[in-house]
């Protein structure tokens, strides 16, 4: 699988600014319409007991599920959940330790992890920051023209920061530095795209207009796949949730996986990587004899 353009998340909190986001496209699909079925010409991203982890140490495991093209996905639950985790190895930053991963054979993904992988010292201007989401099509012998900087201002413009072009990195607030990370996103024109915690630190206005953005990606046939760990967020805004506490413990539409008992579930399985634990239970069977991670 291919690596995906792997993209820095988002720095401290900003002051507030008004975005200037595209008008408003048709909402994101209904769940329905995006579980298997749907008869969507693109593929779906397919796991198939897929296990992740470090060095051998299963950070998630034995994940089986389908979702369709345009889904726009939660991905929740406790810290240590293993939810980054998947999202490196659907990025193809790890190998699955076990179990395969379908569906993204030729296809771009988009990669915004939570942690800051950018030096903002580094003296780049927003330009080129958010150009380099255009590297698939220029590539590293090709040459930038008019066209492509006339992209990258469309896409400043239509997060709000129209006229930030010559600004170097390192005067940008963090909102707005995540919002040229979402200018950069824009340009890489993915058919997935992976955001870990992407409103972590910005303001709710922000957050809502960045939000509205992957609703408009969802609704135009891309999937998007969310780490989040507001819940109201994710029931007002999300159809489909992902509940992880190194398992799944509830996939599909998000009413149905955000219950009571759902979530208590995955609070009690919390904080349950050990180095020593024994063989998971799909694990043991597989393996008789026993092991330890
Ligand atoms: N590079 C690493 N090497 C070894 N173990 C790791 C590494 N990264 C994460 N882990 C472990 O894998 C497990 C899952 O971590 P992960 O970051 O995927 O959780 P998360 O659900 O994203 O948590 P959070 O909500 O706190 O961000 C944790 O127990 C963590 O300690």
């Amino acid at each position: 699988m291919a690596k995906a353009d792997a993209l820095p998340a988002a720095l401290p909190a900003a002051a507030p600014e008004p975005l200037r986001v595209r008008p408003k496209l048709a909402p994101a699909p209904a769940v329905e319409e995006s579980l298997p079925g749907s008869g969507s010409a693109r593929p779906a991203i397919e796991l198939h007991n897929l296990t992740v982890g470090y060095e051998r140490h299963p950070a998630v495991h034995h994940l089986s599920l389908r979702w369709a093209a345009g889904s726009l996905v939660a991905i929740v639950g406790p810290n240590g959940a293993g939810k980054s985790t998947l999202l490196k190895a659907l990025a193809g930053e790890l190998r699955p330790l076990s179990g395969r991963i379908e569906g993204l054979a030729g296809r771009r993904v988009a990669y915004l992890p939570q942690t800051p992988q950018i030096d903002r010292s580094f003296p780049v201007t927003v330009q080129d920051l958010v150009q380099l989401g255009l590297w698939h099509q220029v590539g590293a012998l090709g040459r930038w023209k008019g066209a492509h900087r006339q992209r990258c201002r469309e896409a400043l413009a239509t997060v709000g920061l129209q006229g930030f072009e010559a600004r170097t990195i390192d005067t940008l607030s963090g909102g707005q530095f995540q919002r040229a990370l979402f200018a950069r996103l824009m340009l890489q024109d993915a058919e997935l795209l992976l955001l870990d915690e992407p409103f972590a630190a910005v303001d709710e206005n922000t957050s809502a207009d960045l939000l509205q953005l992957l609703k408009d990606w969802s609704a135009s046939g891309k999937t998007v796949l969310t780490v989040l760990h507001d819940l109201g967020l994710v029931r007002a805004h999300f159809p489909q949730a992902l509940l992880l506490a190194r398992e799944p413990v509830a996939h599909g539409a998000t009413a149905a996986v955000l219950t009571p008992a759902n979530l208590r579930r995955a609070l009690g399985m919390r904080e349950s990587f050990d180095d020593l634990a024994p063989w998971c239970e799909a694990d043991a069977a597989a393996h008789p004899a026993g092991g330890r991670h």
